[in-house]
């Protein structure tokens, strides 16, 4: 009997190695003597840094930022040996970062995002990955792209701060200022989903609620990223609005197809490649995957719809272990999950299944153990 662990963290608790951990002792405790492999993997959002640093054994370069709302925040992103860097936005413009009663899209700005991109070109990194999602943000990446020298102007040709609410102000752009070396610089962008720019499957409408957005915060944002959109396609002649991972942070996907010229890649498919997943998937009986909460959104990109298509091609089962489940979850049952345990196991509220997370989460794996268990002496009498 072979398991194979990889699970995406789950935002704010649990990191992706301490769950592995936890599943390594659970199957243990079912199934003695078992074979276990965990793999620490992420999708673009909270924890990428992490998976690549110890899948290709980088460095943590730490420095000072601004963070979500301008304040002074710690940040961090990976050194590679040569001129390569790997960079997370949400590690500069995360939603963790933000107190629950200050989450307003309006407000939040990918300015820090910019930051760590321009110290790695200081420190003349010329391969830079750029990891997005777990956003706090939906700036369409104007904060990101004033940290490297861009102008966006309002219609009385004043420079606008970059957050969110500067969407419905912008009317002019200028990139003339642009930082010298991200001509001389290759960027690969790893999304963590595959939403467009706008519309009712875009940023706003799809992740803006997340990140505190009322029913009017989000139309009014959506509205300026109608007009932003039309903004890049007429002055800088890019039509970025269906590229799938344009919505990804709040919008940052498109402003880096834009003006760092980068590819839009899946996070969770580069990740996978990068940790060699199809090789760990050798032998493997079944794989245990999970996120923080399943949705609907987790068949646009996210960890488990990653794994779960590898896997089907396969045909190795996945079961998933999530923190709770929300609209549509079943939905993933299309994209090669087989079944979905919660660690929520009562009523509780959300803080209380924060709080006690990873004893929720070691309960949740014996059952799910024993689950497995149990299936095995099906069809036996
Ligand atoms: N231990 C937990 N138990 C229940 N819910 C959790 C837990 N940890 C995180 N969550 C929920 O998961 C949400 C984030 O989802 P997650 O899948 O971890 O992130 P993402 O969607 O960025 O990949 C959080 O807002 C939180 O409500
Ligand atoms: O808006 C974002 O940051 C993402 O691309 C999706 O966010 P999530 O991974 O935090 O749900």
């Amino acid at each position: 009997m072979k398991f194979l662990f990889a699970s995406d963290s789950f935002k704010g608790t649990l990191s992706s190695e301490r769950i592995t951990q936890l599943l390594e002792a659970a199957a243990g405790r079912t199934f003695p003597g078992c074979e276990t492999a965990g793999v620490p993997v992420a999708d673009g959002g909270e924890g990428t840094i992490d998976a690549v640093i110890s899948a290709l054994n980088g460095t943590y370069r730490r420095l000072t930022v601004h963070g979500p709302l301008m304040e002074e925040a710690q940040s961090f992103y990976g050194e590679f040996e040569g001129d390569s860097a790997i960079i997370e936005m949400a590690a500069a413009s995360g939603l963790p970062m933000v107190p629950a009663d200050r989450r307003n899209p309006l407000n939040t700005t990918t300015y820090g995002t910019g930051e760590l991109i321009r110290d790695a070109l200081d420190r003349g990194y010329r391969k830079i990955s750029i990891a997005i999602g777990g956003s706090a943000t939906n700036d369409g990446g104007m904060g990101a792209m004033r940290a490297l020298g861009v102008r966006f102007l309002d219609d009385q040709g004043n420079e606008l701060e970059g957050r969110g609410r500067d969407l419905t102000r912008v009317a002019d752009i200028d990139a003339s200022r642009m930082h010298p070396a991200v001509a001389q610089a290759g960027f690969t962008v790893m999304c963590d989903v595959t939403n467009p720019l706008t519309g009712p499957d875009g940023a706003t409408y799809t992740f803006g609620k997340q990140k505190g957005g009322t029913p009017e915060i989000l139309d009014v944002l959506e509205g300026g990223m109608v007009r932003y959109a039309a903004l890049l396609k007429e002055k800088l002649g890019v039509d970025v609005d269906k590229i799938p991972g344009a919505g990804a942070a709040g919008g940052l996907g498109a402003a880096f197809c834009v003006f760092l010229k980068a590819n839009l890649k899946s996070g969770i498919d580069t990740v996978l490649d990068l940790v060699h997943f199809d090789s760990l998937l050798e032998g493997v009986d079944l794989v245990i995957t999970g996120e923080g909460r399943m949705d609907w959104q987790s068949a646009f990109g996210k960890v488990p719809s990653g794994i779960g298509k590898r896997c089907r091609e396969r045909g190795i089962p996945v079961a998933a272990i999530v923190g709770g489940m929300g609209d549509k979850a079943e939905t993933i049952f299309d994209y090669g999950i087989d079944s979905i345990m919660t660690t929520i196991n009562g009523s509780m509220d959300i803080e209380e299944a924060l709080e006690r997370a990873e004893e929720l989460y070691i309960s949740a794996a014996d059952r799910t153990f024993r689950m497995l268990k149990a299936g095995m002496s099906l069809g036996r009498k």
